[in-house]
């Protein structure tokens, strides 16, 4: 299922656990899109006040590290999300299980985290939806992978639906399917970047000013991407439409299947893929 819809402005406070990136972007895409008020945005962070500062200060937002007020936030909010790092997940999950009531809802944003161990190292049976959004959701362009666990009620899921469908398209899969999603979307606006930075150090080497090679690269992506949006072509079809026989375009592409380009994409997908599979396995040792 794919939509993208505005939505009501949501009536809850949201605790951020983490807030990083990927934090900050759906904080920002949220407030943007005015789903809820940045007062009832609670940040925590475990070490720096002064991100939380400049948080506060860009945002509204509530940001604190003091520990009192944490466990408070913690053990009230109706809606956690977590949003660290993998590596820091497992201290912090423990620590969360010992605050909740059954009803809380956990979001996990976490790259390779599966329900199973989120509730394992919680301790507790808790709702649980495993996300995997990404950064394009701060300009409410993102693409978010969901998966629910059996004890969300349809009310919590149409609560997180309704979160990232603020912040762009929402895709609900099997919980399977979560790291092949992360290959492709989650970590996919980096590929795009690496792209981008390739063909704007082409341009620049070719003798065009770095402003005019970044606007031309940044038209081109933006125009490809709602080509295939709006038309509904295949990207093959639009591709074969740009390539003229023996033309300039054939001669690229030629050099692109030289450097296995096609292959090259799948195997950076799946390498994502296992290495989200990696990081989740080390979590699931900490169960033990
Ligand atoms: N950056 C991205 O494009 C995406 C990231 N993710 C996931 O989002 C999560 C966060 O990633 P980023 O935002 O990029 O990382 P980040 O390093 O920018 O942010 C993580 C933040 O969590 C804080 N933190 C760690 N342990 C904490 C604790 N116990 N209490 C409070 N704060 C704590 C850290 O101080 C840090 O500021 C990761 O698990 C990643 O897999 C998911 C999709 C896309
Ligand atoms: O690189 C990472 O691990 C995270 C997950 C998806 C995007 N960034």
């Amino acid at each position: 299922m794919c939509q993208q819809s505005t939505v009501p402005l949501l009536d809850h406070n949201i605790v951020f656990y983490g807030a990083g990136s990927m934090a900050e972007a759906i904080v920002r895409g949220m407030i943007n899109r005015n789903v809820v008020a940045s007062g009832k945005i609670v940040m925590l962070n475990r070490s720096s006040s002064e991100r939380l500062a400049e948080l506060r200060s860009r945002y509204g937002i509530v940001g604190t590290n003091d520990p009192a007020h944490k466990t408070e936030h913690l053990r009230t909010s109706p809606v956690i999300v977590l949003a660290m790092k993998p590596k820091d997940a497992a201290e912090a999950l423990r620590e969360l299980g010992q605050l909740l009531s059954p009803d809380q809802l956990v979001i996990s944003v976490i790259a390779g985290l599966n329900i199973r161990t989120i509730q394992g190292l919680l301790g507790t049976k808790q709702p649980v939806v495993r996300t995997m959004p990404n950064t394009s959701s701060s300009i409410g362009l993102g693409a978010t992978g969901l998966a629910f666990s059996k004890e969300v009620e349809e009310q919590s899921r149409r609560l997180a639906l309704n979160i990232f469908e603020a912040v762009g398209t929402t895709t609900v899969i099997d919980e399977e399917r979560m790291e092949t999603l992360t290959g492709i979307s989650g970590s996919g606006p980096a590929y795009i970047y690496y792209m981008m930075e390739a063909m704007i150090a082409a341009g620049i080497r070719g003798g065009l000013p770095l402003e005019q090679s970044t606007e031309l690269t940044v038209q081109t992506v933006l125009g490809a991407a709602r080509m295939v949006q709006q038309t509904g072509e295949e990207p093959a079809a639009l591709r074969k439409k740009v390539t003229s026989p023996n033309g300039s375009t054939q001669a690229a592409l030629e050099v692109l299947e030289r450097g296995d380009f096609f292959e090259t994409v799948i195997a950076a997908v799946n390498r994502c893929a296992e290495r989200s599979r990696e990081m989740g396995s080390a979590l699931e040792k900490e169960l033990s």
